[in-house]
Protein backbone atom coordinates (compact mmCIF):
# COMPACT_ATOMS: atom_id res chain seq x y z
CA UNK A 1 0.00 0.00 0.00
CA UNK A 2 2.84 2.76 0.96
CA UNK A 3 4.29 2.60 -2.42
CA UNK A 4 0.88 3.24 -4.13
CA UNK A 5 0.65 5.98 -1.28
CA UNK A 6 4.12 7.12 -1.91
CA UNK A 7 4.57 10.45 -4.72
CA UNK A 8 7.53 8.85 -6.19
CA UNK A 9 6.92 7.87 -9.94
CA UNK A 10 6.84 4.26 -10.38
CA UNK A 11 6.95 2.05 -13.51
CA UNK A 12 3.60 -0.02 -13.71
CA UNK A 13 2.94 -2.43 -16.51
CA UNK A 14 0.37 -1.66 -19.17
CA UNK A 15 -2.22 -4.23 -19.25
CA UNK A 16 -2.95 -5.42 -22.50
CA UNK A 17 -6.29 -3.70 -23.28
CA UNK A 18 -8.51 -3.51 -26.45
CA UNK A 19 -10.79 -0.09 -25.06
CA UNK A 20 -8.35 2.43 -27.40
CA UNK A 21 -6.66 3.55 -23.91
CA UNK A 22 -3.21 1.46 -24.40
CA UNK A 23 -1.04 3.61 -26.69
CA UNK A 24 -2.12 6.36 -24.20
CA UNK A 25 -1.32 4.50 -21.57
CA UNK A 26 1.85 3.13 -22.84
CA UNK A 27 3.53 6.89 -23.42
CA UNK A 28 2.02 7.40 -19.82
CA UNK A 29 3.78 4.39 -18.22
CA UNK A 30 5.91 6.95 -15.90
CA UNK A 31 2.47 7.88 -14.00
CA UNK A 32 2.70 8.64 -10.85
CA UNK A 33 -0.02 6.95 -8.25
CA UNK A 34 -1.52 10.30 -7.54
CA UNK A 35 -1.38 11.16 -11.27
CA UNK A 36 -3.65 7.76 -11.63
CA UNK A 37 -5.72 8.73 -8.28
CA UNK A 38 -6.30 12.16 -10.22
CA UNK A 39 -7.77 10.39 -13.26
CA UNK A 40 -9.93 8.24 -11.72
CA UNK A 41 -11.08 10.49 -9.20
CA UNK A 42 -12.28 13.21 -12.30
CA UNK A 43 -14.64 10.51 -13.15
CA UNK A 44 -15.98 9.19 -9.99
CA UNK A 45 -15.46 12.18 -7.71
CA UNK A 46 -17.89 11.12 -5.52
CA UNK A 47 -16.06 8.00 -4.30
CA UNK A 48 -13.72 8.50 -1.86
CA UNK A 49 -10.00 8.43 -2.23
CA UNK A 50 -9.55 4.77 -0.30
CA UNK A 51 -12.14 3.08 -2.59
CA UNK A 52 -10.19 4.32 -5.51
CA UNK A 53 -6.45 3.64 -4.21
CA UNK A 54 -7.74 0.00 -3.26
CA UNK A 55 -9.38 -0.44 -7.21
CA UNK A 56 -6.27 0.69 -8.27
CA UNK A 57 -4.46 -2.37 -5.87
CA UNK A 58 -6.79 -4.70 -6.92
CA UNK A 59 -5.58 -4.44 -10.63
CA UNK A 60 -1.93 -3.65 -10.06
CA UNK A 61 -1.66 -0.01 -10.90
CA UNK A 62 -3.70 -0.19 -13.86
CA UNK A 63 -5.89 2.26 -14.33
CA UNK A 64 -8.31 1.27 -16.97
CA UNK A 65 -8.53 -2.08 -15.27
CA UNK A 66 -9.43 -0.07 -12.13
CA UNK A 67 -11.94 2.21 -14.12
CA UNK A 68 -13.69 -0.77 -15.52
CA UNK A 69 -14.26 -2.69 -12.33
CA UNK A 70 -15.30 0.70 -10.98
CA UNK A 71 -17.64 1.30 -13.69
CA UNK A 72 -18.77 -2.27 -13.41
CA UNK A 73 -19.36 -2.27 -9.51
CA UNK A 74 -20.51 1.05 -8.74
CA UNK A 75 -18.98 2.06 -5.63
CA UNK A 76 -20.12 0.45 -2.38
CA UNK A 77 -20.25 3.61 -0.78
CA UNK A 78 -24.00 4.59 0.62
CA UNK A 79 -24.04 8.26 -0.86
CA UNK A 80 -22.01 8.03 -3.91
CA UNK A 81 -24.46 8.47 -6.89
CA UNK A 82 -24.00 6.56 -10.19
CA UNK A 83 -20.94 7.21 -11.53
CA UNK A 84 -20.49 8.52 -15.43
CA UNK A 85 -21.72 6.96 -18.29
CA UNK A 86 -18.86 4.49 -19.61
CA UNK A 87 -18.30 6.91 -22.67
CA UNK A 88 -18.18 10.30 -21.14
CA UNK A 89 -15.90 8.37 -18.00
CA UNK A 90 -13.54 7.69 -20.66
CA UNK A 91 -13.69 11.08 -22.25
CA UNK A 92 -12.42 12.33 -18.69
CA UNK A 93 -9.79 10.04 -18.59
CA UNK A 94 -8.89 10.34 -22.41
CA UNK A 95 -8.93 14.45 -21.69
CA UNK A 96 -7.05 14.10 -18.86
CA UNK A 97 -4.23 12.10 -20.26
CA UNK A 98 -4.01 14.64 -22.80
CA UNK A 99 -3.25 17.24 -19.70
CA UNK A 100 -0.88 15.24 -18.34
CA UNK A 101 0.92 14.57 -21.72
CA UNK A 102 1.39 18.40 -22.28
CA UNK A 103 2.50 18.84 -18.57
CA UNK A 104 5.86 18.30 -19.01
CA UNK A 105 8.21 20.09 -21.55
CA UNK A 106 12.06 19.33 -22.06
CA UNK A 107 13.47 23.27 -21.50
CA UNK A 108 16.55 23.16 -23.93
CA UNK A 109 20.13 25.92 -23.28
CA UNK A 110 20.88 27.46 -26.60
CA UNK A 111 23.17 24.43 -28.01
CA UNK A 112 19.60 22.44 -27.75
CA UNK A 113 20.79 20.44 -24.73
CA UNK A 114 17.83 19.48 -22.24
CA UNK A 115 18.61 21.17 -19.00
CA UNK A 116 15.42 20.22 -16.94
CA UNK A 117 11.91 18.90 -17.19
CA UNK A 118 9.44 21.78 -15.98
CA UNK A 119 6.09 21.52 -15.04
CA UNK A 120 3.40 23.25 -17.31
CA UNK A 121 0.02 24.24 -16.30
CA UNK A 122 -2.10 21.37 -16.17
CA UNK A 123 -4.72 23.23 -17.26
CA UNK A 124 -6.57 23.59 -21.00
CA UNK A 125 -8.86 26.83 -22.27
CA UNK A 126 -12.60 25.81 -21.84
CA UNK A 127 -11.75 22.42 -20.37
CA UNK A 128 -12.69 21.70 -16.93
CA UNK A 129 -10.03 19.41 -15.01
CA UNK A 130 -11.31 17.80 -12.48
CA UNK A 131 -8.95 16.51 -9.48
CA UNK A 132 -9.56 14.87 -5.78
CA UNK A 133 -6.91 13.24 -4.76
CA UNK A 134 -5.48 15.38 -1.74
CA UNK A 135 -1.58 14.67 -3.86
CA UNK A 136 -2.52 15.66 -7.32
CA UNK A 137 -4.65 18.66 -5.34
CA UNK A 138 -1.50 20.18 -3.23
CA UNK A 139 0.58 19.60 -6.59
CA UNK A 140 -1.72 21.29 -9.24
CA UNK A 141 -3.89 24.12 -7.40
CA UNK A 142 -2.81 26.61 -4.25
CA UNK A 143 -5.08 24.50 -1.94
CA UNK A 144 -4.70 21.19 -0.01
CA UNK A 145 -7.05 18.84 1.56
CA UNK A 146 -7.69 16.49 4.46
CA UNK A 147 -10.75 14.22 3.34
CA UNK A 148 -12.44 13.13 6.97
CA UNK A 149 -11.43 15.77 8.60
CA UNK A 150 -13.73 15.95 11.91
CA UNK A 151 -14.43 12.75 13.98
CA UNK A 152 -17.78 11.96 12.21
CA UNK A 153 -19.96 12.75 15.50
CA UNK A 154 -18.51 15.88 15.60
CA UNK A 155 -18.97 16.55 12.05
CA UNK A 156 -22.26 15.65 12.39
CA UNK A 157 -23.39 18.00 15.67
CA UNK A 158 -21.31 21.15 13.76
CA UNK A 159 -24.13 20.72 11.02
CA UNK A 160 -26.82 19.88 13.51
CA UNK A 161 -25.86 23.61 15.03
CA UNK A 162 -25.26 25.52 12.31
CA UNK A 163 -28.77 23.98 9.82
CA UNK A 164 -31.05 25.82 12.06
CA UNK A 165 -28.86 29.11 11.91
CA UNK A 166 -28.72 29.08 8.12
CA UNK A 167 -32.65 29.10 7.92
CA UNK A 168 -32.46 33.04 9.45
CA UNK A 169 -29.25 33.36 6.55
CA UNK A 170 -29.67 36.52 3.91
CA UNK A 171 -28.77 36.68 0.77
CA UNK A 172 -25.26 37.49 -0.09
CA UNK A 173 -25.01 40.70 -2.13
CA UNK A 174 -23.11 40.93 -5.24
CA UNK A 175 -21.96 43.45 -6.94
CA UNK A 176 -21.83 43.17 -10.51
CA UNK A 177 -21.30 46.03 -13.03
CA UNK A 178 -22.11 48.40 -10.58
CA UNK A 179 -25.64 46.86 -10.16
CA UNK A 180 -26.22 45.12 -6.77
CA UNK A 181 -27.70 41.57 -7.30
CA UNK A 182 -28.31 38.77 -4.85
CA UNK A 183 -26.11 35.75 -4.90
CA UNK A 184 -27.64 33.06 -5.24
CA UNK A 185 -26.78 31.61 -1.88
CA UNK A 186 -27.23 33.21 1.83
CA UNK A 187 -24.75 33.31 4.45
CA UNK A 188 -23.66 35.07 8.37
CA UNK A 189 -20.58 36.13 9.73
CA UNK A 190 -19.69 35.28 12.91
CA UNK A 191 -17.22 36.72 15.26
CA UNK A 192 -15.57 35.41 18.65
CA UNK A 193 -17.64 37.09 21.34
CA UNK A 194 -20.70 39.56 21.24
CA UNK A 195 -18.40 42.65 22.15
CA UNK A 196 -16.79 42.22 18.61
CA UNK A 197 -19.54 41.17 17.10
CA UNK A 198 -20.92 44.52 17.70
CA UNK A 199 -17.43 46.68 16.96
CA UNK A 200 -17.70 44.76 13.39
CA UNK A 201 -21.08 45.77 13.19
CA UNK A 202 -20.16 49.79 13.33
CA UNK A 203 -16.82 49.41 12.40
CA UNK A 204 -15.83 46.83 9.51
CA UNK A 205 -17.00 48.18 5.85
CA UNK A 206 -17.42 45.64 2.46
CA UNK A 207 -17.54 47.85 -0.40
CA UNK A 208 -18.53 51.01 1.61
CA UNK A 209 -21.28 49.08 3.92
CA UNK A 210 -21.50 47.71 7.15
CA UNK A 211 -22.74 44.50 7.69
CA UNK A 212 -25.89 43.62 9.25
CA UNK A 213 -25.67 40.47 10.19
CA UNK A 214 -22.63 39.42 12.71
CA UNK A 215 -23.19 36.35 15.13
CA UNK A 216 -21.35 35.67 18.37
CA UNK A 217 -19.27 32.09 17.45
CA UNK A 218 -21.42 28.72 18.28
CA UNK A 219 -20.16 26.47 21.04
CA UNK A 220 -19.28 23.51 18.56
CA UNK A 221 -18.68 25.89 16.06
CA UNK A 222 -15.77 27.60 18.60
CA UNK A 223 -14.29 23.90 19.24
CA UNK A 224 -13.67 23.13 15.77
CA UNK A 225 -11.90 26.07 15.41
CA UNK A 226 -9.30 25.00 17.46
CA UNK A 227 -8.87 21.29 15.48
CA UNK A 228 -8.96 23.79 11.90
CA UNK A 229 -6.25 26.16 13.66
CA UNK A 230 -4.19 23.46 14.54
CA UNK A 231 -4.28 21.33 11.52
CA UNK A 232 -4.03 24.53 9.02
CA UNK A 233 -0.97 25.68 10.95
CA UNK A 234 1.01 22.46 10.28
CA UNK A 235 -0.63 22.53 6.60
CA UNK A 236 1.31 26.00 6.42
CA UNK A 237 4.57 24.30 7.67
CA UNK A 238 4.18 21.77 5.27
CA UNK A 239 3.09 23.76 2.25
CA UNK A 240 6.35 26.22 2.75
CA UNK A 241 8.41 23.86 3.24
CA UNK A 242 7.12 21.33 -0.02
CA UNK A 243 6.43 24.09 -2.28
CA UNK A 244 7.61 27.54 -2.04
CA UNK A 245 10.55 28.78 -3.18
CA UNK A 246 14.06 27.70 -0.84
CA UNK A 247 11.69 26.69 1.63
CA UNK A 248 10.61 30.07 3.24
CA UNK A 249 7.38 31.56 3.21
CA UNK A 250 6.19 34.41 0.81
CA UNK A 251 7.18 37.90 0.81
CA UNK A 252 4.46 39.46 2.63
CA UNK A 253 3.09 35.99 4.49
CA UNK A 254 2.68 36.24 8.08
CA UNK A 255 5.07 34.51 9.62
CA UNK A 256 3.40 33.73 12.86
CA UNK A 257 0.70 31.28 13.65
CA UNK A 258 -2.80 31.24 12.17
CA UNK A 259 -4.74 32.02 14.19
CA UNK A 260 -8.69 32.07 13.09
CA UNK A 261 -10.94 34.36 15.07
CA UNK A 262 -13.69 34.95 12.57
CA UNK A 263 -15.60 32.94 9.68
CA UNK A 264 -18.19 33.44 7.04
CA UNK A 265 -20.75 30.47 6.96
CA UNK A 266 -22.19 29.96 3.99
CA UNK A 267 -25.61 28.18 2.98
CA UNK A 268 -26.15 26.44 -0.45
CA UNK A 269 -29.60 25.32 -0.71
CA UNK A 270 -30.25 22.77 -3.43
CA UNK A 271 -28.43 22.15 -6.69
CA UNK A 272 -28.76 25.90 -8.00
CA UNK A 273 -27.71 28.31 -5.57
CA UNK A 274 -23.72 28.87 -5.97
CA UNK A 275 -21.42 31.43 -5.64
CA UNK A 276 -19.31 33.03 -8.75
CA UNK A 277 -15.81 33.34 -9.47
CA UNK A 278 -14.23 36.24 -6.52
CA UNK A 279 -11.34 36.44 -4.70
CA UNK A 280 -11.92 37.33 -0.92
CA UNK A 281 -11.52 40.72 0.28
CA UNK A 282 -7.96 41.42 1.71
CA UNK A 283 -8.49 44.59 3.91
CA UNK A 284 -8.96 42.97 6.91
CA UNK A 285 -6.57 39.49 6.57
CA UNK A 286 -3.80 41.73 4.56
CA UNK A 287 -1.57 40.29 2.18
CA UNK A 288 -1.31 36.75 1.25
CA UNK A 289 -3.80 35.08 3.84
CA UNK A 290 -4.51 31.73 4.24
CA UNK A 291 -8.20 30.33 5.05
CA UNK A 292 -9.74 27.07 5.99
CA UNK A 293 -12.64 26.08 4.61
CA UNK A 294 -14.78 23.46 6.34
CA UNK A 295 -17.33 21.52 4.23
CA UNK A 296 -20.53 19.62 4.99
CA UNK A 297 -23.23 17.68 3.79
CA UNK A 298 -24.34 18.11 -0.01
CA UNK A 299 -20.98 17.79 -1.82
CA UNK A 300 -20.59 20.61 -4.34
CA UNK A 301 -17.72 21.68 -6.87
CA UNK A 302 -15.26 24.35 -5.52
CA UNK A 303 -14.15 25.41 -9.01
CA UNK A 304 -11.05 27.88 -9.30
CA UNK A 305 -9.02 29.13 -11.94
CA UNK A 306 -5.92 31.43 -12.04
CA UNK A 307 -5.70 35.15 -12.93
CA UNK A 308 -3.50 35.43 -15.51
CA UNK A 309 -1.13 38.93 -16.02
CA UNK A 310 -1.68 39.54 -19.81
CA UNK A 311 1.47 39.40 -22.12
CA UNK A 312 4.11 42.20 -22.02
CA UNK A 313 3.64 42.70 -25.78
CA UNK A 314 1.04 45.32 -26.74
CA UNK A 315 0.80 42.71 -29.65
CA UNK A 316 0.94 39.49 -28.34
CA UNK A 317 1.69 36.60 -30.41
CA UNK A 318 -1.44 33.90 -30.77
CA UNK A 319 1.07 31.85 -29.02
CA UNK A 320 1.39 33.65 -26.26
CA UNK A 321 -2.43 34.07 -26.19
CA UNK A 322 -3.01 30.44 -26.16
CA UNK A 323 -1.10 29.55 -23.54
CA UNK A 324 -2.63 32.76 -21.30
CA UNK A 325 -6.10 31.11 -22.67
CA UNK A 326 -5.13 27.80 -21.31
CA UNK A 327 -3.50 28.74 -17.92
CA UNK A 328 -6.88 30.71 -17.33
CA UNK A 329 -8.89 26.99 -17.67
CA UNK A 330 -10.48 25.65 -14.50
CA UNK A 331 -10.05 22.99 -11.79
CA UNK A 332 -12.63 21.44 -10.15
CA UNK A 333 -12.21 20.34 -6.25
CA UNK A 334 -14.88 18.19 -5.45
CA UNK A 335 -15.56 19.24 -1.81
CA UNK A 336 -17.19 16.27 0.29
CA UNK A 337 -18.60 16.34 3.64
CA UNK A 338 -16.24 17.08 6.44
CA UNK A 339 -13.52 17.95 4.20
CA UNK A 340 -10.82 20.84 5.24
CA UNK A 341 -9.51 22.68 2.43
CA UNK A 342 -6.74 24.96 2.83
CA UNK A 343 -6.53 28.11 0.70
CA UNK A 344 -2.66 28.94 0.64
CA UNK A 345 -1.07 32.32 1.12
CA UNK A 346 -0.68 32.25 -2.44
CA UNK A 347 -4.13 31.70 -3.90
CA UNK A 348 -6.44 34.86 -3.09
CA UNK A 349 -3.69 37.13 -4.70
CA UNK A 350 -3.60 35.24 -8.33
CA UNK A 351 -6.78 32.59 -8.42
CA UNK A 352 -10.66 33.38 -8.27
CA UNK A 353 -12.57 30.74 -6.86
CA UNK A 354 -16.63 29.83 -7.43
CA UNK A 355 -19.24 27.18 -6.22
CA UNK A 356 -20.64 25.94 -9.38
CA UNK A 357 -24.52 25.57 -9.58
CA UNK A 358 -24.83 21.54 -9.77
CA UNK A 359 -26.83 20.97 -13.03
CA UNK A 360 -27.69 17.46 -14.80
CA UNK A 361 -24.20 18.37 -16.51
CA UNK A 362 -22.29 17.98 -14.14
CA UNK A 363 -24.21 15.22 -12.13
CA UNK A 364 -26.58 16.94 -10.10
CA UNK A 365 -26.58 16.71 -6.31
CA UNK A 366 -26.94 13.86 -4.09
CA UNK A 367 -29.14 14.71 -1.08
CA UNK A 368 -27.15 13.93 2.31
CA UNK A 369 -28.61 11.70 5.17
CA UNK A 370 -28.76 14.95 7.76
CA UNK A 371 -28.39 18.08 5.53
CA UNK A 372 -31.09 16.91 2.66
CA UNK A 373 -30.06 19.37 -0.12
CA UNK A 374 -28.12 21.50 1.81
CA UNK A 375 -24.33 22.01 1.63
CA UNK A 376 -22.95 24.62 4.99
CA UNK A 377 -19.50 25.55 4.14
CA UNK A 378 -17.39 27.50 6.99
CA UNK A 379 -14.62 29.78 5.85
CA UNK A 380 -12.43 30.36 8.98
CA UNK A 381 -10.34 33.36 8.83
CA UNK A 382 -7.99 35.60 10.70
CA UNK A 383 -8.59 39.27 10.76
CA UNK A 384 -4.99 40.38 11.70
CA UNK A 385 -4.67 43.23 14.24
CA UNK A 386 -2.78 45.23 11.94
CA UNK A 387 -5.40 45.36 9.46
CA UNK A 388 -8.18 46.46 12.02
CA UNK A 389 -10.20 49.69 10.37
CA UNK A 390 -8.77 51.74 13.14
CA UNK A 391 -5.31 51.86 11.55
CA UNK A 392 -6.46 51.20 7.55
CA UNK A 393 -5.57 54.82 5.16
CA UNK A 394 -9.42 56.44 4.91
CA UNK A 395 -10.20 57.93 1.55
CA UNK A 396 -11.56 61.34 0.35
CA UNK A 397 -15.12 59.88 1.76
CA UNK A 398 -13.69 59.46 5.46
CA UNK A 399 -13.87 55.42 5.20
CA UNK A 400 -11.27 53.31 5.43
CA UNK A 401 -9.92 52.15 2.10
CA UNK A 402 -10.41 48.62 0.79
CA UNK A 403 -6.75 46.27 -0.02
CA UNK A 404 -6.41 45.03 -3.57
CA UNK A 405 -3.78 43.45 -5.33
CA UNK A 406 -2.50 44.54 -8.42
CA UNK A 407 -1.57 42.05 -11.14
CA UNK A 408 -2.48 42.71 -14.40
CA UNK A 409 0.10 45.47 -15.45
CA UNK A 410 3.68 43.59 -15.68
CA UNK A 411 5.16 47.08 -14.52
CA UNK A 412 3.22 46.90 -11.05
CA UNK A 413 2.37 43.30 -10.39
CA UNK A 414 2.95 41.94 -6.84
CA UNK A 415 1.97 45.33 -5.82
CA UNK A 416 -0.72 46.59 -3.53
CA UNK A 417 -3.13 49.66 -3.21
CA UNK A 418 -5.82 51.16 -0.67
CA UNK A 419 -8.39 52.44 -2.31
CA UNK A 420 -11.65 54.27 -1.75
CA UNK A 421 -14.57 51.06 -1.17
CA UNK A 422 -17.45 52.62 -3.19
CA UNK A 423 -16.63 50.49 -6.43
CA UNK A 424 -15.59 52.46 -9.71
CA UNK A 425 -14.71 50.71 -13.13
CA UNK A 426 -12.03 48.61 -11.77
CA UNK A 427 -14.25 46.86 -9.02
CA UNK A 428 -17.46 46.78 -11.49
CA UNK A 429 -14.74 44.40 -13.91
CA UNK A 430 -13.87 42.30 -11.17
CA UNK A 431 -17.28 41.27 -10.28
CA UNK A 432 -16.29 41.17 -6.30
CA UNK A 433 -18.95 40.01 -3.66
CA UNK A 434 -20.19 42.34 -1.29
CA UNK A 435 -21.64 39.66 2.18
CA UNK A 436 -25.07 40.67 3.31
CA UNK A 437 -24.38 44.65 3.45
CA UNK A 438 -26.95 47.14 3.07
CA UNK A 439 -26.48 48.20 -0.26
CA UNK A 440 -25.00 51.73 -0.29
CA UNK A 441 -25.15 53.42 -3.89
CA UNK A 442 -23.00 56.65 -4.99
CA UNK A 443 -19.65 56.68 -6.86
CA UNK A 444 -17.11 57.22 -4.24
CA UNK A 445 -14.01 60.04 -4.27
CA UNK A 446 -11.81 57.23 -6.58
CA UNK A 447 -8.67 57.67 -3.77
CA UNK A 448 -6.32 54.71 -4.34
CA UNK A 449 -2.63 54.74 -2.67
CA UNK A 450 0.13 52.51 -2.49
CA UNK A 451 0.22 49.98 0.31
CA UNK A 452 3.74 49.51 1.60
CA UNK A 453 4.58 46.26 4.04
CA UNK A 454 7.61 45.00 5.67
CA UNK A 455 8.45 41.27 4.79
CA UNK A 456 6.28 39.91 7.28
CA UNK A 457 3.07 41.93 5.38
CA UNK A 458 3.10 44.54 8.34
CA UNK A 459 1.72 48.06 7.41
CA UNK A 460 4.73 49.53 7.12
CA UNK A 461 4.22 52.53 9.20
CA UNK A 462 3.47 49.89 11.99
CA UNK A 463 6.52 48.12 11.63
CA UNK A 464 8.47 51.33 12.08
CA UNK A 465 6.27 52.39 14.92
CA UNK A 466 7.28 48.32 16.79
CA UNK A 467 10.77 48.97 15.53
CA UNK A 468 11.04 52.43 17.50
CA UNK A 469 11.39 54.27 14.17
CA UNK A 470 8.96 57.47 14.08
CA UNK A 471 5.25 57.51 14.26
CA UNK A 472 2.78 57.42 11.61
CA UNK A 473 5.76 58.69 9.25
CA UNK A 474 3.73 57.38 6.27
CA UNK A 475 5.72 59.98 4.07
CA UNK A 476 9.13 58.10 4.39
CA UNK A 477 7.72 54.90 2.90
CA UNK A 478 6.31 56.80 -0.09
CA UNK A 479 7.82 55.90 -3.53
CA UNK A 480 9.73 58.71 -5.45
CA UNK A 481 7.04 61.20 -6.33
CA UNK A 482 5.96 59.73 -10.18
CA UNK A 483 5.90 55.97 -8.59
CA UNK A 484 3.74 57.24 -5.70
CA UNK A 485 1.61 59.08 -8.34
CA UNK A 486 -1.49 56.60 -9.80
CA UNK A 487 -3.15 58.28 -12.97
CA UNK A 488 -5.68 55.80 -13.47
CA UNK A 489 -6.76 53.36 -11.23
CA UNK A 490 -4.38 50.24 -11.76
CA UNK A 491 -6.25 47.13 -12.22
CA UNK A 492 -6.48 45.08 -9.45
CA UNK A 493 -7.31 41.51 -8.60
CA UNK A 494 -8.64 41.54 -5.77
CA UNK A 495 -11.40 42.37 -3.30
O1 LIG B 1 -18.57 27.67 -0.18
C1 LIG B 1 -17.38 27.63 -0.40
O2 LIG B 1 -16.70 26.61 -0.37
C2 LIG B 1 -16.64 28.91 -0.75
C3 LIG B 1 -17.18 30.09 -0.04
C4 LIG B 1 -16.42 31.32 -0.37
O3 LIG B 1 -15.85 31.47 -1.40
C5 LIG B 1 -16.33 32.37 0.63
O4 LIG B 1 -16.86 32.24 1.74
O5 LIG B 1 -15.69 33.39 0.33
FE1 LIG C 1 -14.50 33.17 -1.27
Amino acid sequence: MDAYVSRKRRRVSVQDETNGLKSKAEVHEEQTTDEKLAILSSVFEKVPYEELLEALLAHDGSIERALESLLDNPSSSSHSPPPLKKTSAMNRVQSFLHFAEQSQSEQTNKDGNALKTVPKPLTKKGKTLYLYSPPAIAQHTPCTIIHNFLPPSLANALLQELLPEAESFTSATFRLFDNVVKSPHTASFYVDSLAEASYQKSSYLYNGSTLTDVREILPVMRQVSALVKEAVNSEIEKRIKEHYPDGKKLKYQSPGPWIPNAAFVNCYNGAQQSVGYHTDQLSYLGPHPVIGSLSLGVQREFRIRRIVPRPNSENPTQKELDELADAQGQISLPLPHNSLLVMHAEMQETWKHSIAPAGASTGGITPHPIAGNKRINITYRWYREEFSPEYTPKCKCGVPCVLKSVLRRAKTVGRYVWMCQTPGRVEAESGEGVRGTEGKEGKGCGHFEWAEFDDDGVPMWLSEQRRGGKENDLEEEKLPADENTIHAAPETATG
